[in-house]
């Protein structure tokens, strides 16, 4: 069933107006400007060569690295990013890399791509691993940020079983990897770990409320357990760790196709084809941009707290009022066309981060405005489709 509805009213968004030009932070070493980033995304070097005549498709190596800050030996360091060829991976890893540091990067590419980190490859502070954290993985690091996992409900819903593993076997080997190595560790756990909340907005000290048997279960429950694992890891054994509970976040180098709102709303509104509502849509979400989550990841595994962290931006939609805002954006003299779908199972109602421990204990809080990070989204997923016609893909 398709049908047109009237423009929704937005809520005034709280953050202000006023354009990010400047991420990271100066106290951890992670302060860069915008541009450098976008540069890694927005305008990267091309490395191919068409050749219509032939058919063919020439790939170059790629002959400049993106500049890194100099640092003394004695300041870099070795870190371990598991996951770091995904959306949120890929971006970590560009910061880590332009801070300086010595990065080491474990992708099985199941959801990630060798494309988001492929100006690094070559590079002499970088290494790609094609590993699955299922098994075991040697080496020597001195910080473990432990990414890997699927995180579209989609993709984590493909093969449940796998997803679980993943959480629990995978999380088990890389804080086998802290213990042996002394190495800090990082988990990226969610806020799935509140289920459908009865708690608004939810807090850190919140349990959740969590279906063990659904469809979700597989990505709430095993991330919970891995961070069950994280601390028993730390009581038993002393392994330093963090635990940052990241809400839904959007940016360049989402996969097109991972199912997710995001991702959908915009490939649906650049082919002009209509926005898939799940539900009545007055169910809520609160997104952050890409940068903001790196920020906070980066700020948390360096400074001392243990407890777990949101990383999120308390900015909140529905998904209705969300569906208007990218339609807009996209296409400010379309009308919005909404094709209302089944509710899923279990979707949680409400959502949106407490951020006050983050604030008090990392200094950090969201800069960017959900509006100016849409935008530099949807300039990237307009390149990639421009890009992938071109080369055929
Ligand atoms: O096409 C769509 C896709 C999604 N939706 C709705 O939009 C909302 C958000 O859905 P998403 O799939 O983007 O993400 P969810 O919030 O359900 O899960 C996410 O939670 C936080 C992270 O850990 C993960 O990235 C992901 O599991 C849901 O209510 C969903 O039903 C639509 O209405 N239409």
């Amino acid at each position: 069933m398709m049908e047109t509805t009237k423009k929704e009213t937005l809520p005034t968004p709280t953050e202000s107006v006023k354009l990010v030009e400047n991420v990271g932070h100066e106290s951890v070493g992670s302060h860069v400007s915008l541009p450098t980033l976008r540069s890694l995304y927005l305008t990267p070097p091309k490395q191919y060569t068409i050749d219509d005549d032939a058919n063919t498709i020439t790939f170059k190596a790629t002959l400049d690295y993106p500049p890194v800050r100099r640092l003394k030996p004695s300041e870099r360091t070795r870190i371990l990013v598991t996951g770091g060829a995904g959306f949120v991976g890929s971006h970590l890893v560009d910061r880590l890399m332009v801070m300086g540091h010595e990065v080491v990067v474990l992708d099985n590419f199941f959801t990630g791509n060798k494309q988001n980190i492929q100006h690094w490859i070559g590079h002499p502070h970088f290494e790609l691993v094609r590993h699955d954290v299922v098994d075991p993985f040697m080496i020597e690091v001195s910080q473990i940020y432990h990414l890997a996992c699927p995180a579209s409900p989609p993709h984590y819903q493909y093969n449940p079983t796998k997803t679980v593993k993943t959480s629990v076997m995978g999380t088990i080997n890389m804080l086998g990897l802290a213990k042996r190595t002394k190495a800090r560790f990082l988990l990226t756990s969610t806020s799935e770990v509140y289920g459908d909340p009865e708690e608004h907005p939810q807090k850190e000290t919140y349990w959740g409320n969590v279906n063990p048997i659904g469809p979700r279960a597989c990505y709430d429950e095993g991330k919970r357990i891995a961070e069950t694992l994280t601390y028993s890891y730390m009581r038993q054994d002393g392994v330093d760790v963090r635990v940052a509970r990241i809400f839904n976040t959007f940016g360049p180098r989402m996969c097109p196709a991972d199912g997710r709102v995001v991702s959908n709303f915009i490939m649906q509104a650049l082919r002009g084809n209509p926005l898939t509502l799940y539900g009545d849509g007055d169910q809520t979400r609160s997104f952050q941009y890409v940068h903001d989550l790196v920020d906070g990841l980066i700020l948390l595994m360096n400074k001392r707290y243990q407890s777990p962290v949101n990383l999120g931006n308390p900015e909140e939609y529905t998904i209705g009022q969300f569906a208007t805002m990218i339609n807009k954006i996209v296409d400010p003299s379309r009308a919005i066309a909404i094709k209302r779908l089944p509710a899923l199972t279990d979707d949680p109602r409400k959502r949106k981060p407490a951020i006050e421990i983050a604030q008090k204990h990392l200094g950090w809080q969201p800069r960017f405005g959900v509006q100016q990070g849409l935008e530099e989204t949807i300039d990237w997923f307009r390149l990639q489709a421009a890009e992938n016609n071109e080369a055929g893909e």
